[in-house]
């Protein structure tokens, strides 16, 4: 594979004695979005998860193109919930950067511009736990962007928004791909995963059953789950 950004190699999480995802092996290049699908309890989060550093690997290895911790300082993740503080929009979105020591008036200057990009512009005064759920969902993504990722991964992000706000987070994540931000995310939606997709990692009881570019994937899957599954038939 061409710059691979990581490589899982025989990657196995177990909780409670069992094994939720693994052993799974695969490389994960420097570029584009990455789709990780297949049904519920599949092991998408789990595995969103443990590349972000947030579960642990029970054995395996996860290696990356650059020092973990270098790359961890530059990704952000985005829940399927967003995470709510009791704060206007404004300093929820400024938060990570009040974290990392800027400034109050260049945090809020920073957030201002990035709440525009995900068109909450008018709402930056509100309570943030005022908002609909698309746009906290807008917000806990503005929230990651704020960051400047070089590596985002969302679960889910638009799991319960309508058609109309699902489309409107596609355009952003469309907007920061094009930017140069790497997306690793997780969807439900058949659509949304071939309008965004570069490629595809399918899932099935925590195991990997295929790896294959969106176009690959869509036209002609080649596990009789992924078939199941694009057929919307329950998949066994
Ligand atoms: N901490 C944990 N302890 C025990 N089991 C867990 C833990 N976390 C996840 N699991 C189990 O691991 C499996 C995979 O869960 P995960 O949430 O990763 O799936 P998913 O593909 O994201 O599902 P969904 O599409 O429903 O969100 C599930 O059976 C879940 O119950």
């Amino acid at each position: 594979m061409v710059n691979p950004m990581m490589v899982l190699d025989k990657v196995e999480l177990r909780r409670g004695g069992r094994v939720i995802v693994g052993p799974i092996s695969l490389g994960l290049r420097d570029a584009g979005v990455t789709m990780a699908m297949g049904p519920n309890g599949a092991g998408k989060t789990t595995l969103l998860r443990a590349l972000h550093g947030l579960e642990r690997v029970s054995s395996g290895q996860i290696r990356w193109a650059e020092s973990a911790e270098a790359l961890r300082a530059r990704q952000a993740f985005v829940f399927q919930t967003p995470i709510l503080m009791r704060r206007s929009v404004l300093d929820s979105i400024a938060y990570p950067l009040r974290l990392k020591g800027v400034s109050r008036g260049e945090a809020r200057e920073r957030a201002a511009a990035c709440a525009e990009t995900v068109g909450l512009r008018v709402r930056l005064k509100k309570d943030a736990s005022t908002l609909s759920g698309g746009e906290k969902q807008k917000m806990a993504l503005a929230r990651a962007l704020i960051t400047e990722p070089a590596l985002l991964f969302l679960d889910e992000p638009s799991a319960n928004l309508d058609g109309r706000s699902t489309r409107e987070i596609e355009e952003i994540l469309t907007h920061i791909r094009a930017g140069g931000t790497r997306i690793v995310m997780s969807t439900h939606d058949i659509g949304q995963a071939r309008r965004l997709a570069d490629e595809v990692v399918f899932l099935h009881d925590g195991r990997l059953v295929e790896q294959a570019s969106s176009a690959a994937f869509f036209d002609a899957p080649q596990s009789n789950q992924a078939y199941a599954y694009l057929q919307g038939d329950i998949v066994i």
